[in-house]
C-alpha cells in the first residue's frame, strides 16, 4: 500500500499535474469516459442497487456530466490570483492569493449513489492540480470495479489511482500520511476517519449523515408537499443521504398526509410496488435487517411489507411515533417515513435543535415568514423549502454537513476550493529600503505613531502638521519636477 501512494506521491511532486492545460485535459478525458462507457456505468450501478438505467442517469450521470461542464468552463478563472487590497505600507507591491494544489488527497466513496459521490469530488481534485487515490464503497461491488477498470484507461494512471477493498484496506490507506481526504458515509466512520488524518494534521471533508427533519405546516399545499416528499424519501429506497428522514406536523394532519403520500405512491409506482422498475432494494442483508428492526412496536399506517429474498422494503409510513422510540434514534437510510405529532412550528423547532444537526432541513409552508424564522433557528448542512433533496443539485451552493451531519463541503467553486490551498503571495522589492527604518529597533513613539499613521489610518494629533507638511513637500516636488525636468 505504500509503495503505491509513493508512486503517486512522486507523480504529483513531478509538477505534470499542476499545469492548466493538462487538469483541462484529464477533465475533458473524464467526460469522454462517461460518454463513451456510459452504458457499463448504468449497467454496474443498476447492477448495485437494482436502480433502472433512467434513474442511475438522472441521479447520478447527468450531476456529473453537469459539473464537468461547469468546471471545464470556470477553471481558467478559478486558477487565476486574486489580488489582494493594499495598505499604505504595501501600496508599491504586489498583494495576491493563489490557489495552489493540496497534494496526494484521498477520497473514500459510499455505496448509495456510489458513482456521482465518488467522480463529483474527484472531479473537483483534479481541478485543483491534485493527485488521487479513489476508495470506493465495497458495497457497492459493479460500480467500484468498473471505476478501477475504467479510470486508469482514461486518465493519467501515475497521478490518479483506484484501491478498492473493504475496512481492512481503508484501515491500511488510513495509516498513510494524505494532504486532504474527503470521505463520504456514516458518522461513525467519520471519527475513525478523522482520527487517522489528525495524525498526519491532514484536513478533512467529512460527507456524513443524520435525521434529515421534514415540517409540514398546517398552511401548505399539502398535495404538492406530499408528492414532492414521496418522491425524495422512496428515491433509491430511502437510501440518499439527505432524504426527509421524518416529518414533523400538528396531529390534525397525520392522516391526511398518510393519504396523500398512499396516493402518490401508487402514481409513482403503481399497483404493484415490487414490479416497478423505479423502486429499487436496500443494499445488503445487513441494511435490511437494520432496517427492519426499526418497524418492531410501530404503528404502521402505509406499507411494511417485506421480502428478505429480494431485500424489498415497502413505502413504509408510520404515525404517532413516540420520539423515544428506537425508529427515531438513528438514521433511517431505507423507505420508513415516521411522523412525529407536534403542537406547532416552536415545538418542531425546539425538537429539531434538541438533536444532532442534520444533513438536511426541509420545511413546507405557504409563509415565508415562517419558512424564514425556521431556517433561522435552526441548524444543518443545507435547506430546502417546499421540496426536498433539491439544494444537492446545485452547484453554486455548497453540499455539507454540519456538526454531527459532517464539515467540509464540495460541489463546483467549493470542491476547487475544498481541494486548493489559498496561498497569500506579497512581492516587494528590494528598493525603498529607508521606509523600512520605521520597523526596525530602536523603536520610538514616533515610529509608532507612523505605524498608525500607515497601518491603522490614525493620526497623532502633535504629528499632524508635521504630517501635513511632509505631504506638501511630497507634492511640491512631484510638481517641481513635473515642471521643470
Ligand atoms: N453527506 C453525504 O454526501 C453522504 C452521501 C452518501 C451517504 N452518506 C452517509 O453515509 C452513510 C451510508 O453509507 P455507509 O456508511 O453505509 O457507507 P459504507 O459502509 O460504504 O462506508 C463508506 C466507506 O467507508 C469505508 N468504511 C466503512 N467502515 C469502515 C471502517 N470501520 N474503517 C475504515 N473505513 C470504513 C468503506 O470501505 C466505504 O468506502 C449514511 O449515514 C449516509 O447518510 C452521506
Ligand atoms: C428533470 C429532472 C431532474 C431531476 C434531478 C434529480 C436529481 C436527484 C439527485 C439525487 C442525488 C442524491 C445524492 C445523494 C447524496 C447522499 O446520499
Amino acid at each position: 500500500m505504500e509503495s503505491r501512494i509513493q508512486r503517486v506521491r512522486d507523480a504529483f511532486a513531478s509538477g505534470r499535474s499542476r499545469p492548466l492545460r493538462f487538469r483541462l485535459q484529464q477533465l475533458e478525458a473524464l467526460r469522454r469516459m462517461v460518454q463513451e462507457r456510459e452504458k457499463d456505468i448504468l449497467q454496474a450501478i443498476g447492477a448495485d442497487l437494482c436502480k433502472s438505467e433512467f434513474n442511475a442517469y438522472s441521479q447520478e450521470v447527468i450531476t456529473i456530466l453537469g459539473e464537468l461542464d461547469l468546471v471545464l468552463e470556470n477553471l481558467s478563472e478559478w486558477v487565476t490570483a486574486t489580488p489582494a487590497k493594499k495598505n499604505l505600507l504595501t501600496m508599491l507591491d504586489e498583494a495576491y492569493v493563489q490557489p495552489e494544489p493540496l497534494g496526494v488527497v484521498l477520497i473514500i466513496g459510499a455505496w448509495n449513489y456510489p458513482f456521482v459521490l465518488t467522480i463529483q469530488p474527484l472531479i473537483g481534485a483534479i481541478a485543483a492540480g491534485n493527485a488521487v487515490i479513489i476508495k470506493p464503497s465495497e458495497l457497492s461491488e459493479k460500480t467500484a470495479q468498473l471505476l478501477a477498470k475504467l479510470l486508469p484507461q482514461y486518465l493519467d494512471q501515475e497521478l490518479y489511482a483506484v484501491i478498492n477493498g473493504g475496512i481492512p484496506e481503508t484501515t491500511e490507506l488510513l495509516k498513510q500520511r494524505f494532504d486532504h481526504i474527503l470521505y463520504t458515509g456514516n458518522t461513525a466512520v467519520g471519527r475513525i476517519v478523522m482520527e487517522a488524518a489528525a495524525k498526519h494534521l491532514t484536513p478533512v471533508t467529512l460527507e456524513l449523515g443524520g435525521k434529515s427533519p421534514c415540517y409540514i405546516d398546517t398552511d401548505c399545499d399539502l398535495d404538492v408537499a406530499c408528492r414532492r416528499i414521496t418522491w425524495g424519501k422512496y428515491m433509491n429506497c430511502g437510501q440518499t443521504c439527505i432524504a426527509p428522514d421524518y416529518v414533523l406536523c400538528e396531529p390534525s394532519l397525520q392522516h391526511q398526509i398518510v393519504q396523500k403520500i398512499k396516493e402518490t405512491v401508487k402514481e409513482f409506482y403503481g399497483e404493484n410496488i415490487k414490479e416497478s422498475p423505479d423502486y429499487e432494494r436496500i443494499i445488503n442483508l445487513r441494511h435490511f435487517k437494520r432496517i427492519l428492526n426499526l418497524l418492531e412496536g410501530q404503528k404502521i399506517a402505509f406499507g411494511g411489507e417485506t421480502d428478505e429474498a429480494t431485500r424489498y422494503v415497502a413505502p413504509t409510513i408510520l404515525t404517532d411515533v413516540d420520539p423515544e422510540a428506537r425508529v427515531m434514534q438513528e438514521e433511517i437510510f431505507g423507505p420508513i417515513l415516521p411522523i412525529v405529532p407536534v403542537k406547532d412550528a416552536d415545538e418542531a423547532i425546539k425538537f429539531i435543535n434538541s438533536r444532532e444537526k442534520p444533513l438536511a432541513f426541509y420545511i413546507f409552508s405557504h409563509n415565508d415568514k415562517l419558512v424564514r424564522r425556521m431556517i433561522n433557528s435552526t441548524s444543518s448542512g443545507g435547506v430546502t423549502a417546499n421540496d426536498v433533496i433539491m439544494h444537492f443539485t446545485l452547484s453554486s451552493l455548497p453540499f455539507g454537513g454540519v456538526g454531527s451531519s459532517g464539515m467540509g463541503a464540495y460541489h463546483g467553486k467549493y470542491s476547487f476550493d475544498t481541494f486548493s490551498h489559498q496561498r497569500p503571495c506579497l512581492l516587494k522589492s528590494l528598493k525603498r529600503e529607508g521606509a523600512n527604518k520605521l520597523r526596525y529597533p530602536p523603536n520610538s513613539q514616533s515610529k509608532v505613531d507612523w505605524a498608525k499613521f500607515f497601518i491603522l489610518k490614525r493620526f497623532n494629533r502633535g504629528k499632524l502638521g508635521l504630517l501635513l507638511l511632509a505631504l506638501l513637500g511630497i507634492v511640491a516636488a512631484v510638481l517641481l519636477k513635473a515642471r521643470y525636468y
